[in-house]
């Protein structure tokens, strides 16, 4: 007998965005859809039901570049571009986290994410071992990495660095059941020198690790690649390998037409992360040119500090609003095109079987409420999950066929004890980074 979890009632948002009445059966044991259907209910003696009359079930969102563990420095540091807003705000606190730290505003970030329908995410931080207990308490999915940095260090350091983002990623593969995978990460193709990202890709490569980075973020960061290197960041990263099938860079705004022509041709993935995009004042991202490409295209929020939430209803609607804007085109990044970026697009960018709901796929399922004033009338389901609809609208949020959250109560964490723990690592954070 298997052990099957039913979400029972509601309207299914299927793979190619149609809605329809069904029920979803996941199988527990295996963390898959086991089937999808108008009245399979009824053949089923479920061991859980999730009642979901009212809403629609959707795939969980799927953050695909995030530093979860910057929830502590949320609203620490505004109003700066990127460069200086790292540099004399962001590193300095980081130097003073400790590992706590990193597991409490883990924790914070996930009970965020859960609450609001989110069930996987990539993450690129420190203390990787501290996000993968978290992760693994929390009940949700994650590619984790060490990010390396080695500008600024001497040799020895910079080298145990990047052996330590590959140590990362071969330590916590398949960690929490599975639910963990890695990538070796090195932080961008400006912060981390010539010598060391190749040999840590070349070895990434070798070792089937995926490989995740900052690219094309700010023009302040093209320019000069340009100019020592003469070619654009992209044909750099294609030269290092960095551009694989297994791959994905975060942002890519100031990416040319070339480039996105390459981004296609060799397979890597684009995280478009829009908020932090405009907060940091980044550049809008040629998002609708990708898609028109063939690109795989996913969303991510960055982290806390330059977002400031962890929301993904959020972030869908910025990508299809930043979108119009960008293209100057009303009917660039359309609804659709948004909601599948933060669901199948996230899922493979990021390399996990998810973000869709269908027989086989990772049981990772947002229920979504649509009684809420803001959400009536329901013309186009769709349209109101990318420009209308709130993290707070989602009831249940369920990760390999378990209930994390059931009608809004998260169960795998005690959401009291996060925020207040959160609360108080971030103040003693602040006080030993001044
Ligand atoms: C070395 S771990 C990751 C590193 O990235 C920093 N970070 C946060 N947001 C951004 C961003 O938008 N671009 C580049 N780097 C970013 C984070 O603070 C960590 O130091
Ligand atoms: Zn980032």
């Amino acid at each position: 007998m298997t052990n099957t979890l039913l979400v029972a009632g509601g309207r299914v948002l299927r793979p190619d965005m149609t809605v329809e009445r069904a029920d979803v059966v996941a199988d527990r044991d295996t963390g898959e859809i086991e089937a999808v259907g108008p009245n399979v209910a009824e053949e089923y003696d479920p061991d859980e039901t999730l009642d979901a009359e009212g809403c629609l079930v959707m795939p969980g969102l799927v953050n695909a570049h995030t530093h979860v563990a910057m929830t502590l420095l949320r609203g620490y540091a505004d109003d700066k571009p990127l460069d200086p807003w790292l540099r004399e705000d962001i590193w300095p606190a980081e130097a003073a986290l400790e590992p706590e730290d990193v597991r409490a505003g883990a924790k914070l970030g996930i009970v965020e994410m859960i609450r609001s329908g989110t069930t996987a995410f990539a993450d690129m931080y420190f203390d990787v071992d501290e996000v993968v207990a978290a992760v693994e308490e929390a009940g949700v999915r994650a590619r984790v990495g060490h990010g390396v940095v080695t500008v600024a260090k001497d040799d020895e350091e910079a080298a145990a660095d990047v052996e330590e983002s590959l140590r990362v990623a071969r330590e916590f593969d398949g960690a929490a059941d599975g639910r963990v995978s890695t990538a070796f990460m090195p932080h961008s193709l400006t912060t981390v020198g010539e010598g060391l990202l190749r040999e840590g890709v070349e070895t990434a490569r070798e070792e089937g690790i995926p490989v995740h980075f900052h690219a094309n973020e700010t023009r302040d960061e093209v320019v000069p690649i340009v100019e020592e290197r003469g070619e654009r960041p992209l044909s750099y990263a294609d030269d290092v390998g960095m551009l694989e099938e297994s791959n994905f860079l975060a942002h890519g705004v100031h990416t040319d037409d070339e480039e996105i022509e390459l981004l296609a041709d060799r397979g890597a993935a684009v995280v478009h992360c829009p908020a932090s995009n405009m907060k940091l004042n980044s550049g809008i991202a040629p998002i609708q040119k990708m898609l028109d490409a063939g690109v795989t295209v996913g969303i991510g929020t960055d982290g806390a500090a330059s977002n400031n939430d962890l929301d993904m209803f959020d972030e869908l609607r910025d990508a299809a609003m930043i979108g119009k804007l960008g293209a100057d085109d009303a009917a660039a990044v359309p609804a659709a095109a948004a909601v599948k970026a933060a669901t199948a697009g996230s899922a493979a960018a990021i390399g996990v079987d998810a973000g869709r709901i269908e027989v086989g796929a990772a049981a990772d399922v947002a229920v979504v409420e649509f009684d809420a004033p803001h959400l009536a009338p329901t013309h186009d389901y769709v349209s109101h999950l990318a420009y209308a609809a709130r993290g707070s609208d989602v009831r249940h949020t369920v990760c390999d066929g378990r209930v994390l959250m059931r009608d809004r109560e998260v169960l795998t964490l005690d959401e009291e004890r996060v925020v207040a723990e959160a609360r108080e690592r971030a103040a003693s954070l602040v006080e030993r980074a001044e």
